[in-house]
């Protein structure tokens, strides 16, 4: 055989095992992995070529997403997540469905959702994001895995000691300040009795302002520059999320790629931007500064001695992207659905405002202040049970692993359904979806017949290393908005919560502000 006929042998070879792999993948792989779980009694909706279940799934929502709920009903899952209601009641509590061509074991135990996020041998590690979503949330702290995210986690820790929060609280007041400022200028403005205002865009740029300010200091109007890029970068990502995905289409230059590229592009330069000229002020003024990339920084200063880990520009990019990602939706929605709920329970908010000024009389609250509010944090607790603005945690066995009676092979996904575990009459008793701050009074471990059926903020060490930072946001706003304002819903507001990437109210919520003598 000559040469040319060699490489011919050579390239029909790599052809045919090539074609053995995908035939392989997109046919073998779920039919084993399909029969494993029927075996163990696991059953599923029907996994079809390429999309898995996703055409169920978008069905599902699309239904769910024509609905309009009873203002005072908390019972959101049917719209929220539509295909949790609808799998286990035909298939049991625990199911395997197909996340296109990636199976995911969906979980709504609380002692499942410990073991898997306690993550004691190593096994259980986030998944690998597709590619539109790690341009989002970067590959920070959210994402990385193993010793990277260790070396992440130790870096960014400082940033949020008590002593910084302290600083922070400062920081969040005066961007408070000055939302309700606005709010007293339009409802002086108004002619009618009460303005009514969208709170949940309010939330959101208080909530940039509040992260630009705690991460950029004095450069907090590059950062909210870069922030509005991000912005448009999750809107391209939550379309692209419910398609299938098809490996390697994300280096093709179509107009969605196109746009995510160049937002992308301008979202780096212009942190990249912030942290160089951060750098050179540290050069010169040997100060690194009390917000977020001070903290980094710092950490990457001490690099420099041998003794820490190192953080790179690029690096640091990354976590002032992850920082915005994972915590400028999540504590607005937070709080949104906080106000949503003091609105409809006005009760509750009488009690909030007795309670405020109490502790705080008209002042501008500080931490030792917020800390006090015992009622504010039963209210908040209650709204991320409820509304918890992370609806699900999905993780991957890096090896073959035991769950409960389950055996999970290596590479499958498990989906730990919150919002499921959330509502569960078993575990928080049969006024499961009714608003009851006060089983939070003696705490969070004793709410629920578990110690941690609520997973608003996950569990285990990748648990949010911002729910301080978030809890006293909202506790700041919310104090300082009930000072001020009395709060109820418009007659407009249609309860349509959302899933989103984050749970959000779908035609925004409209609420009627009255400014208080
Ligand atoms: C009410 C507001 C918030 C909620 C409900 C929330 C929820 C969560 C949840 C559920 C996780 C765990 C995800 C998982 O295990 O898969 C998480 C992780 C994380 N959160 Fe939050 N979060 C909030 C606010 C924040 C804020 C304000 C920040 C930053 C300022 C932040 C930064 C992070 C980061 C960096 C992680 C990843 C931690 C790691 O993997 O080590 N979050 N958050």
């Amino acid at each position: 055989m000559g040469y040319l006929g060699m490489v011919i042998v050579a390239l029909v070879v790599l052809l045919v095992s090539k074609i053995l792999q995908i035939c392989r993948i997109v046919f073998w792989w779920p039919y084993a992995v399909t029969k494993t779980f029927q075996q163990q009694g696991i059953a599923g909706p029907p996994y079809s070529f390429l999309s898995g279940s996703l055409d169920e799934l978008k069905k599902l929502r699309k239904a769910a997403l024509q609905t309009v709920l009873d203002t005072k009903s908390h019972d959101i899952t049917q719209r929220t997540g539509p295909q949790y209601e609808r799998w286990s009641l035909e298939y049991g509590e625990t199911f395997l469905y197909w996340h296109g061509m990636q199976p995911r074991i969906c979980i709504s135990d609380p002692e499942l959702a410990k073991h898997v996020l306690s993550n004691k041998s190593g096994f259980y590690v986030k998944p690998k994001h597709r590619p539109s979503a790690e341009k989002l949330a970067g590959k920070g702290l959210s994402v990385v895995n193993g010793l990277e995210w260790a070396k992440r986690r130790r870096t960014v820790n400082p940033a949020f000691t008590i002593d910084k929060l302290k600083v922070m609280t400062r920081q969040m007041a005066a961007c408070t300040i000055s939302m309700i400022e606005e709010w007293k200028n339009q409802a002086n403005a108004s002619e009618e009795q009460g303005k009514t205002m969208e709170m949940n865009g309010e939330f959101k740029k208080l909530m940039a302002d509040v992260i630009a300010h705690t991460a950029f200091g004095s450069s907090f109007l590059e950062g909210k520059e870069a922030f509005k890029g991000q912005i448009e970068l999750q809107k391209c990502c939550a379309a692209a999320s419910a398609d299938i995905f098809i490996p390697g289409s994300q280096y093709l230059p179509t107009p969605s790629n196109i746009q995510v590229w160049k937002l992308d592009r301008k979202v780096k330069n212009t942190l990249r931007g912030i942290i160089e000229s951060r750098l050179k002020a540290t050069k010169s003024s040997g100060h690194y500064g009390d917000d977020l990339i001070g903290v980094m920084i710092e950490a990457s200063e001490i690099v420099q001695t041998g003794s820490g880990p190192k953080l790179t520009t690029d690096e640091m990019v990354e976590e002032c992207k992850t920082f915005f990602f994972a915590g400028h939706e999540t504590t607005a929605n937070s709080l949104t659905w906080t106000v949503f709920l003091l609105s409809v329970h006005q009760e509750w908010q009488e009690k909030l405002r007795e309670e405020i000024r109490r502790e705080c009389g008209m002042g501008i609250p500080d931490a030792d202040m917020l800390s006090k509010l015992k009622m504010v944090n039963m209210v908040l607790l209650e709204a991320l049970r409820l509304y918890s603005p992370v609806i699900r945690m999905v993780r991957k066995g890096s090896e073959d692993s035991q769950i409960g009676n389950l055996t999970i092979p290596k590479d499958i996904c498990i989906e730990i359904a919150v919002i499921k575990i959330h509502r569960s009459k078993k575990y928080w008793g049969e006024d499961a979806n009714e608003f009851h701050p006060l089983r939070f009074a003696n705490g969070i471990s004793k709410a629920a017949k578990h110690p941690n059926a609520l997973l608003a903020f996950g569990f285990g060490p990748r648990v949010c290393i911002g729910q301080n930072f978030a809890m006293l946001a909202e506790k700041m706003a919310i104090a300082l908005i009930l000072q001020n304002f009395s709060l109820s819903l418009s007659p407009e507001y249609k309860h349509a919560p959302v899933d989103s990437l984050i749970m959000q109210p779908q035609y925004g919520l409209p609420i009627i502000i009255k400014p208080l003598s």
